[in-house]
């Protein structure tokens, strides 16, 4: 697959004071994941390349060409928007988004030639200051339950990194195929248990005949599961199913039985 990576050049992943060479790590490994190559650390208390890529293997390019930098100024050139990220929405007077509608904004803007755009992530213990906040134009929050509400640092880059690239590209943002779409069901869907159940019962049932003619029914079953889970069953529709195959095997049986006598 390729994909069209000329936004994402305008992108720049800046880390604020990180501590922990796993967490630069993690975060290489993210940008490289989605195609984000200009990384930039403000005041690193750690950053030992080798370090960095046992969680970044084979990103190198990466990781050499990460800019050390003395201040946020100094990490901001080039950039014309800054987007920081914070699990905690401390300041009122700025726009507060989510990864998604920011990754809209940053693309927008990146798409435009005015320069770069920023996205900026605290250090492990202490996140941003205010005064990092106040120089970006808006907040990323990324929701989650609230009282337990703080990500791994790479985590928070991977996922903000992956709406970048989803709409930079386009790719994984298609419409739902409405070929497979199908009107909701007032009953639940089926248990993952039950239809086990019925897989196992249908193999059996398959068995009686002379069907399957190689020594496993893996591909044979590998379809049947792939056809019957896209068709999505609800709980009456398989225990519907489950019940046509369980006869089926109780009259087979009962003619096996007859035939023995
Ligand atoms: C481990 S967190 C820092 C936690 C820190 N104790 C604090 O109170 O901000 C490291 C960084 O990951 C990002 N982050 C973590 N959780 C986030 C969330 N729910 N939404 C947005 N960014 C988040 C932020 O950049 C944060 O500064």
């Amino acid at each position: 697959m390729t994909v069209a990576v000329s936004n994402l050049e305008q992108i720049v992943v800046i880390l604020w004071e990180p501590q922990d060479d796993i967490n630069i790590g993690n975060t290489v490994r993210a940008c490289k994941n989605f195609g984000i190559t200009d990384i930039r650390l403000v005041r690193p208390r750690v950053a030992d390349p080798e370090r960095i890529s046992i969680s970044a293997p084979k990103a190198m390019d990466v990781i050499e060409s990460m800019r050390h930098c003395a201040t946020l100024e100094e990490a901001l050139e080039g950039c014309v928007y800054a987007l920081a990220t914070t699990a905690r929405a401390r300041h009122q007077e700025h726009i507060v988004t989510e990864p998604r509608g920011a990754a809209l904004k940053a693309v927008e803007v990146a798409s435009s030639g005015a320069g770069k755009v920023a996205y900026l992530f605290g250090r492990e213990d202490a996140g941003l200051t205010n005064e990092a906040i106040d120089r970006c134009h808006s907040i990323i929050t990324i929701p989650t339950r609230p009282d337990y509400s703080s990500l791994n640092l790479g985590q928070a880059v991977l996922l903000n990194m992956w709406e970048v690239f989803r709409v930079a590209t386009g790719v994984g943002v298609e419409e739902p195929d409405v070929r497979v779409a199908r009107p909701s069901s007032e009953f639940p869907p089926a248990n993952l248990e039950a239809m086990e159940h019925m897989y196992a019962l249908i193999e059996r049932v398959i068995g009686y005949t002379e069907f399957f003619k190689t020594p496993t029914n893996d591909h044979i079953m590998r379809m049947l599961r792939s056809v019957l889970t896209r068709a999505g069953l609800d709980r009456r529709e398989q225990s519907t199913w489950f019940g046509i195959f369980h006869e089926l095997e109780r009259t087979l049986k009962k003619l096996q039985l007859e035939e023995s006598e």
